[in-house]
């Protein structure tokens, strides 16, 4: 993080925030409001947002502008997520969120220690920059991202690290979705402790 982003977290660099539909995981298929911060190096070579990368594109924004942003829409829910939101301090943020009645759902690698006040956590880890303990231990779901047949032994790996009880999901990463879904679809039915999670706005072409 080269650019002044202020330790309070009271200016946060946005990229872009939309109304629509979760698409994955849990929540799928709820309205939300998305709030995509930029900045990420955790560098996976198949991140479909590459654009987010580099936080110096995206504005540094007021956290209680987003706030007001956020509660103009009907669902009182917001999805905060990058390139990888947690490389900033969000406390003031989700308290904000939370005081206006609006749901506070994070989707984040885990890379960065966890800061903010959340409804609910989608840890999805990665290769590349393990996740803390700290976001392990809070993730209400573990959504691994499937590029190749290794990725179901390394899935194992974090779920026997997650506590008992969280939800479990395999998601195809997009370009390989054709090869890996059927072997997902196999692996859940061997498995079932694990759930299938697809990228659903992708398929319905929404944001
Ligand atoms: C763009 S990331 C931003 C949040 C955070 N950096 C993270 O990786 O969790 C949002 C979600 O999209 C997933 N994702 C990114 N690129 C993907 C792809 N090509 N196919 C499937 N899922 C992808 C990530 O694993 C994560 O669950
Ligand atoms: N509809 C929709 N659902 C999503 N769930 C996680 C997303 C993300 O990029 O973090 C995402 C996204 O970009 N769009
Ligand atoms: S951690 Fe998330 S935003 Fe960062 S490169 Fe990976 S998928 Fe993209
Ligand atoms: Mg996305």
């Amino acid at each position: 993080m080269s650019k002044q982003v202020p330790a309070d977290g009271t200016l946060l660099p946005l990229m872009e925030e939309f109304y629509t539909i979760q698409g994955e995981g849990y929540h799928t298929g709820k309205a939300a409001y998305f709030i995509r911060l930029g900045g990420c190096d955790v560098g996976c070579h198949w991140c479909d947002v590459k654009e987010s990368w580099d936080a110096e594109l995206h504005p540094l924004t007021k956290a209680d502008d987003i706030i007001r942003n956020a509660a103009r829409y009907p669902a009182k829910t917001v999805v905060i997520t990058g390139g990888e939101p947690l490389i900033y301090n969000l406390d003031y943020l989700t308290r904000g969120l939370q005081d206006a009645g609006i749901k506070t759902f994070i989707e984040t690698s885990g890379a960065y220690p966890l800061s903010g006040h959340w409804d609910w956590v989608c840890l999805s880890p990665k290769k590349f920059k393990a996740p803390l303990p700290d976001v392990i231990e809070a993730a209400g779901e573990l959504k691994v991202i499937v590029f190749n047949k290794s990725d179901f032994e390394w899935a194992e790996r974090y779920a026997a690290q997650i506590p008992v009880g969280r939800k479990l999901y395999l998601q195809p990463e997009w370009s390989k979705a054709a090869q890996m879904t059927p072997l997902i679809i196999d692996y859940v039915k061997e498995n079932p402790k694990w759930e299938i999670s697809l990228q659903t706005h992708k398929y319905l072409n929404i944001p």
